[in-house]
């Protein structure tokens, strides 16, 4: 096996609060794993620590056998946070979003070449963005924002890709644009890991799908996982009801 994301015990406290208590996940090369969870159950702050962003109290992190710090620096790594943890007032393009996944690429001067811009032109193509490029990235709808930050990953040529929430305010259109590309990265060797409520649309997006309750309480086929009795224990009676139609 060829493990790309290898989370072994991770425990992480803001303070008092204990965010994720021994947690493990292992996510093999070219797979497409959806992470569930409530809202508090530690999902973001399980990405943060797989990005190297967040340090755990105990346990390890490797991202093809490097450090999350390492992996990051090296671009072999990508994350798309979640709408509320970026300032969309701030004076960037599409195009200046997408070009900061070269910079890795890129002198300390950051004087973009010309594979650079060939690289942002290909990515907006692709996440069909290419007619935005110069509009401020806060001008844009949900989804068009979510498809930036993915360009982002594309064109720093990510091997690893970390998704918040990706289908958050977004529409269908680019739901649908959105999964065709996680799909196709999928099944040219990239790894992928993505937060979700939308648990319907899971068995179709996913290879597999992991349970997170602060620890991962299941990691299996999303079918598996989806059945009621692993929901209510990760979010209660409620939501059984309301996700009968997915299972
Ligand atoms: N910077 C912080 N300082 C203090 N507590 C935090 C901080 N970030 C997260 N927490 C707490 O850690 C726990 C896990 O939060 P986290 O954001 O990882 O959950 P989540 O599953 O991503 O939630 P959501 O689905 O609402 O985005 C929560 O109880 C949250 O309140």
């Amino acid at each position: 096996m060829n493990t790309a994301i290898d989370v072994n015990a991770v425990t992480v406290h803001y303070g008092d609060v204990l965010a994720l208590d021994a947690a493990t996940l292992r996510v093999e090369k070219g797979r497409i794993c959806g992470l569930v969870g409530m809202n508090g159950s530690g999902k973001s702050t399980l990405f943060k620590a797989i990005m190297g962003l967040v340090k755990p109290d105990a346990g390890t992190v490797t991202i093809a056998g490097d450090t999350p710090t390492k992996a990051r620096r090296s671009g072999a790594v990508s994350y798309v946070p979640q709408s509320e943890d970026v300032d969309w007032q701030f004076p960037l393009s599409v195009q200046d979003v997408v070009m900061m996944g070269r910079y890795g690429h890129m002198g300390m001067a950051r004087r973009p070449r010309k594979a650079d811009k060939l690289a942002v032109a290909d990515a907006l193509e692709r996440v069909e963005l290419s007619e935005h490029a110069q509009r401020q990235i806060g001008q844009l709808s949900g989804g068009q924002k979510k498809r930036t930050f993915v360009a982002r990953g594309i064109a720093q040529g990510a091997t690893t890709l970390l998704l918040d929430e990706p289908f958050a305010g977004v529409d269908k259109r680019s739901e649908a644009t959105i999964c065709a590309l996680l799909k196709q990265m999928a099944s040219d060797g990239a790894t992928i890991l993505v937060s979700t409520h939308d648990l319907h649309a899971l068995p179709d997006l996913a290879d597999e799908a992991a349970l997170l309750m602060q620890r991962v309480l299941m990691h299996g086929t999303p079918q598996e996982v989806l059945r009621p009795e692993n929901l209510a224990l990760a979010f209660g009676l409620d939501v059984i009801n309301r996700s009968e139609d997915a299972l």
